[in-house]
């Protein structure tokens, strides 16, 4: 195991930021810290880093107790959502400057350089400043200077946290393919579920401090732990005793399926190819949503008003759905 964080706990005066973590993570892994905001991600990352320290607990790296050490022992390169280049150098000297406060010899150096601004696509930039860069290409840069000094350890703090929905999604496939070439291990803090599932080999869901549950992106889809878990990756609704996702609900324009839902189409949005039902279930307040292919509503052919009985289909996801909201429960 590269990291090995233990019974980690950190307070803010009364409050608690993080309640006895526990994960590992495997040498050469990306890993997504996920969860809403003010959950605990960053004080996490913080902590490995040794920019934060633990009250409680102990943090290994690479099979070092690095509870007590200065974050530059630990080997560790950070890029943040805002991430200071030294802005009077050009691109090539950023990426220099942490082999040069080294001494590393000038050919190894320069022959590095050359070798970090190939990878992130960057080459053709050297002489600029940072200024005449984009938000992309600055993230990138970013990288490649993290990545100069050959770090164990590589932590993301919402990396493209800051930049527009275009070039977040670039810069996602171009991370996930960065790390299946160079393999260091990585882990990164997102509140972006799409950008978790997309990139990370494996995402820890991290919630008012605690770990909710540390799966694979299919493990977390197709066998959330919990109705949070379910809901922080994608749209949820409750049908009976049940919550799960509007695409594995069946519809049915007649009864047949033992122990389906009668209900009423209350509302029909059509977005793209899909289709996307509301309806009034006997027996619950809440409107059940539903999601089917165009082609599919069309075959049914439903209209407002329009009598169904639902039921999930054969292999859907689900969870139990909670009778008291889960802040109640936590509290109680
Ligand atoms: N120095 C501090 N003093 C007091 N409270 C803090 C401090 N740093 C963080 N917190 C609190 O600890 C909680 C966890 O913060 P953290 O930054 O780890 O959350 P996060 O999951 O990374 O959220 P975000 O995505 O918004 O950054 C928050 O409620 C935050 O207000």
């Amino acid at each position: 195991m590269s990291i090995e964080v233990r019974g980690v706990g950190k307070r803010y005066g009364d409050f608690v930021a993080l309640d006895d973590i526990n994960v590992s993570l495997p040498t050469g892994q990306l890993t997504a810290l996920l969860g809403p905001s003010g959950g605990g991600k960053s004080t996490l990352l913080r902590i490995i880093a040794g920019l934060e320290s633990a009250d409680t607990g102990t943090v290994d790296i690479e099979g070092v107790d690095a509870t007590t050490l200065p974050p530059q022992k630990r080997n560790v390169g950070f890029v943040f959502q805002h991430y200071a280049v030294f802005k009077h150098m050009s691109v090539a000297k950023n990426v220099a400057f942490g082999l040069e406060i080294r001494k590393r010899p000038k050919a190894e150096v320069k022959a590095k350089v050359a070798e970090l601004l190939e990878l992130v696509h960057l080459s053709q930039f050297a002489h600029r400043l940072p200024s005449q860069l984009s938000g992309g290409q600055r993230q990138r840069l970013a990288l490649a200077r993290a990545l100069a000094v050959e770090p164990s350890v590589l932590l993301l703090d919402e990396p493209f946290g800051a930049l527009d929905a275009k070039v977040r999604k670039e810069l996602r496939d171009w991370l996930r393919r960065l790390h299946d070439e160079v393999h260091v291990t990585t882990v990164f803090v997102t509140h972006d579920q799409e950008e978790a599932l997309e990139v990370a080999d494996e995402i820890v869901v991290i919630n008012e401090g605690r770990i909710e549950q540390i799966g694979s992106p299919d493990q977390l889809y197709d066998e959330p732990a919990n109705d949070f878990v379910m809901g922080f990756l994608g749209a949820v609704t409750r049908l009976g005793p049940l919550v799960l996702r509007p695409h594995d609900i069946e519809v049915a324009v007649a009864p047949g399926v033992p122990g389906s839902s009668a209900g009423v189409v209350q509302r029909a949005l059509r977005v793209g190819f899909e289709v996307r039902l509301t309806v009034d279930v006997e027996g619950q307040d809440e409107q059940v949503l539903v999601v089917l292919s165009r082609a599919h509503a069309r075959a049914l052919d439903l209209e407002l008003g329009s009598k169904v009985w639902l039921s999930p289909t054969t292999g859907a996801t689900t969870v139990p759905a909670l009778a008291v909201p889960r802040e109640a429960v936590a509290s109680a």
